[in-house]
């Protein structure tokens, strides 16, 4: 059986809501073969982060080099980096293998407001990763450090996405979770803009959106679809995901990875 593959670069979870966990479990769900390459470990449960470890620089190359030199990958997603050293060793395995699509999720803050990247390695961000990517997916914070100036409305967020994809990646879809009103996020592919709609869903349980939709992003582009199908297709298992998300912990429960959701509502993911 012909089994495609997806790569994720990111951060671990403990409570398995968020960062390397999620994506693996989106992988899965989505029938995508799931590997990954972990670049800090967090203690953190759906109330906080509570420490943050990071590997070093030889256990990451050491990780990117024993996928990229046996398994072929057909797409890479990229989430937590912590600091600039770590973002350029990524940089440049990545220039190296030369991966098809890399999905990158310039991950900052989490929702509880402890920082994932270390606020002097945006630089770094910018400057070697940003023109690697495929497609990059800042949330309205995210991208408002990367252009400069608050991104807060419809129109603050067509005009981020093209101002971001000047800095290099072939596309832009600036996310509206963090939106009054509908959950509504923007493509911007160099050429023009779409929209992509999602009914807010009125929960507190929205710990890993962000994770979980760049990582079904990445698995539909490694499964061969169009970027804007793949975009359209995650969207509607991020809804699926928010809608059935767990009421776990005594915070912010997370996203929902299995197929009864979808099945059973008959959009079946191809
Ligand atoms: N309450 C909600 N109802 C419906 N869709 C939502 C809701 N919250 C977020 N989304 C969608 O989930 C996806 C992730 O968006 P969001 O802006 O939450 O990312 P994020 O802030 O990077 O996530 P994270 O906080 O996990 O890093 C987007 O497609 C967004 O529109
Ligand atoms: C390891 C890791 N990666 C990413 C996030 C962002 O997710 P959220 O904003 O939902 O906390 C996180 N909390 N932890």
């Amino acid at each position: 059986m012909e089994m495609k593959t997806a790569l994720t670069i990111a951060g671990s979870d403990s409570s398995g809501g968020a960062g390397i966990q999620a994506d693996l479990k989106t992988f899965s769900a989505l029938g995508v073969y799931g590997m990954s390459v972990i670049t800090a470990v967090t203690a953190q449960n759906t109330q906080g982060v509570f420490g943050v470890e990071e590997l070093s620089e030889k256990i990451i190359t050491g990780q990117l080099d024993a996928v990229f030199q046996d398994i072929p990958v057909d797409s890479v997603k990229i989430g937590m980096l912590s600091n600039a050293e770590i973002i350029q060793i990524i940089a440049r395995k990545l220039r190296v293998y030369q991966p098809h699509h890399v999905v990158l999720d310039p991950v900052m803050v989490s929702k509880s407001g402890y920082d994932l990247l270390r606020p002097e390695a945006k630089a770094a961000l910018i400057e070697h990763l940003l023109p690697l990517a495929t497609v990059l997916t800042p949330n309205l914070k995210e991208a408002s450090v990367l252009v400069g100036h608050p991104v807060e409305t419809l129109s603050d967020m067509k005009e981020a996405a093209k101002a971001l994809a000047e800095k290099g990646p072939q596309a832009v879809l600036v996310k509206g979770g963090h939106l009054q009103g509908e959950a509504i996020d923007i493509l911007y592919d160099g050429e023009k803009w779409r929209t992509f709609e999602g009914k807010r869903i009125a929960t507190k349980n929205t710990h890993g959106t962000g994770c979980t939709l760049s990582s079904a992003i990445a698995a539909f582009l490694a499964k061969g679809h169009s970027l804007e199908e793949a975009i359209q297709r995650a969207k509607q298992y991020i809804q699926g995901a928010i809608a059935h998300a767990l009421e776990l912990g005594h915070g912010a429960g997370p996203t929902h990875h299995f197929h009864e959701w979808y099945t059973a509502t008959g959009s079946k993911q191809g």
